[in-house]
């Protein structure tokens, strides 16, 4: 019997992430106001991480606190350039001005799972992945961003790694999965240390 479980994400490729690897899932997206809560607390001084962390952690409390019982899945990503935190671009002219301070530099992706039963966390991981892009012109950008823009609206960084968005880096450090949306790996782990996975 596969494991089911609930995603608290609107993210198709979490849910595909994880149907891919076996488990059952319900996607419930939490629609919480994720632009205010996150400029709150970037004014109290919260870092990336503790952002991402929380976020996710405030999306799996209110699906799980409706779903008695079910292992509740929340995710967010954030992306930090020099201390800027990125969200995911409204429009193509945003994300071609986001590609545009990408280009030629290092950002940061944190990406965090937290795990719920009943509104109580039982697990959580923010993974961290350094991706260096090499120099973009400021032509390639308008030409990528006009023919991808369908596809990488929905996506943090305005770059979707698993297709085109992979020209656009000379180096990774850190795990694919967690660039997609999730750190997999670790919650698998997690999943069979619990005896919740049979491999
Ligand atoms: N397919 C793909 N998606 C990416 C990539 N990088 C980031 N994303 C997506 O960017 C989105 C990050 O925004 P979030 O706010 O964490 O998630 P969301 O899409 O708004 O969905 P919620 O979980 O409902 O908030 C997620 O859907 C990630 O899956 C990538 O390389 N490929």
């Amino acid at each position: 019997m596969s494991l089911s479980l609930i995603l608290a994400s609107q993210s198709a490729i979490r849910a595909q992430l994880l149907r891919n690897a076996g488990l059952v899932v319900e996607t419930r997206p939490a629609r919480i106001d994720e632009e205010m809560i996150r400029h709150a607390l970037e004014a109290e001084g919260a870092n990336p991480r503790d952002v991402a962390d929380t976020l996710a952690e405030m999306k799996a409390a209110k699906v799980s606190a409706a779903n008695p019982g079910v292992l509740t899945l929340g995710a967010d990503q954030v992306l930090e350039l020099k201390g800027r935190i990125f969200a995911k671009p409204e429009s193509p002219e945003e994300a071609a001005e986001q590609l545009r301070a990408l280009s030629g530099r290092t950002h940061r992706l944190l990406s965090a799972l937290v795990a719920m039963r009943d509104g109580r966390p039982l697990w959580r991981h923010v993974a961290e992945v350094r991706l260096t892009m090499h120099p973009l012109s400021d032509e390639f950008i308008a030409d990528y961003v006009a023919r991808n823009w369908d596809s990488i609206r929905h996506a943090v960084g305005c770059y979707k790694l698993e297709e085109e968005g992979v020209r656009l880096f000379s180096g990774l450090e850190g795990d694919y999965f967690a660039v997609l949306g999730l750190p997999l790996i670790e919650f698998l782990n997690w999943l069979r240390a619990r005896g919740e996975l049979t491999t």
